[in-house]
């Protein structure tokens, strides 16, 4: 429930930003009591900011892969009302850091398929709840700690929305099947499929460190990149991608479908092997072993070995 004394009573709070978010901003607090550090943040009260936080706080019960709300206040804050929502604070900071931090080498694709594996986790909660996320962004996703084993979760439910459990009961008093508009029937289907979208750009990005779509002289969405979005215009420059599974890239395609309809879904994401990787290979660099050419030159490397191997044998 919503706590109406002033959170100050509980909460140390410092003036140290981490950050602004859609609709508020987040400083580092401490719970007096516990001494444990936590992030907070200031919405202005309106329906929006409810919502966010309503949507925030049933989404992360139960799920391991959402930043946790520990409270909600709602106090006067310089004179509005505001709601402040105490979360877990995740000390290893944001995805896009992380991305940004190794531009030089991407992730290997062992590390890429934990860390989208630990996106879709959380994306299936919501998907499975009939909640979409909708602003599914590297921005978006916090790491526990700086750990290479650290946990990324998912965080700002400021644009995220809760089906009308579109399987509605045709039935329902509020329209007349024969009238209804088609959409009032499918208004939230493709939102789901928006968060897929993301996690394909997300993927893309992880493997290569550079998004599928931009635009040229960089800087804001353009005219140009829009157009490549809406046609679902990307390549796979050879360059970065030559030693990337195949199977990597096919699922990158099938998220990145431009018709909604036609996206994969969430559940067979989750399903694919090569998320699973049920071998579970020590997390090597794959990209190498993964390259025919130099597969082959290890292959006949081998060979040559073991015959000279054999060789010596024979010597002894
Ligand atoms: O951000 C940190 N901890 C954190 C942050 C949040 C958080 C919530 C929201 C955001 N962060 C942003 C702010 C704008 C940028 N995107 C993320 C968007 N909206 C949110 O709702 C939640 C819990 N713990 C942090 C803590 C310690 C160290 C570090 C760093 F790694 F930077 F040193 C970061």
């Amino acid at each position: 429930a919503t706590r109406r004394n002033a959170v100050t009573d509980e909460y140390e709070v410092s003036k140290e930003s981490l950050g602004v978010g859609i609709n508020g901003k987040v400083l580092t607090c401490w719970q007096k009591e516990t001494k444990r550090k936590c992030a907070l943040k200031i919405l202005k009260d309106c329906d929006k900011a409810r919502r966010e936080v309503i949507l925030h706080k049933k989404a992360c019960e139960g799920c391991e892969y959402i930043v946790r709300v520990l409270d909600v206040y709602e106090n006067m804050y310089a004179s509005n009302r505001c709601l402040l929502i105490v979360m877990e604070c995740m000390d290893g900071g944001e995805l896009f850091n992380r991305i940004r931090d190794r531009q030089d080498k991407p992730f290997t694709e062992r590390e890429a398929a934990n860390t989208i594996l630990m996106i879709a986790k959380a994306v299936a909660h919501l998907h499975h709840m009939d909640m979409a996320h909708r602003d599914l962004k590297p921005e978006n996703l916090l790491f526990t700690s700086t750990a290479d084993n650290a946990i990324l979760k998912l965080t700002d439910f400021g644009f995220a929305k809760e089906g009308n459990n579109e399987q509605q009961p045709l039935n329902t008093p509020c329209y007349t099947p024969y009238y209804v508009a088609p959409e009032i029937l499918s208004n939230d289907k493709y939102d789901k499929a928006c968060d897929i979208w993301s996690m394909g750009v997300i993927m893309y990005i992880l493997l290569c460190g550079y998004p599928p779509f931009f635009s040229i002289h960089g800087g804001a969405i353009s005219a140009g990149m829009k157009t490549k979005i809406k046609a679902g215009e990307y390549q796979f420059p050879k360059a970065e991608w030559k030693n990337v599974s195949q199977e990597a890239k096919s699922i990158i395609q099938k998220m990145l479908t431009v018709d909604p309809a036609a996206r994969v879904t969430i559940d067979w994401i989750i399903r694919c092997p090569w998320f699973t990787g049920d071998i579970p290979e020590t997390p090597i660099d794959m990209r190498p072993m993964l390259d025919t050419d130099t597969f082959e030159q290890t292959r006949v490397a081998i060979a040559a070995a073991n015959h000279n191997q054999r060789r010596a044998d024979a010597d002894d």
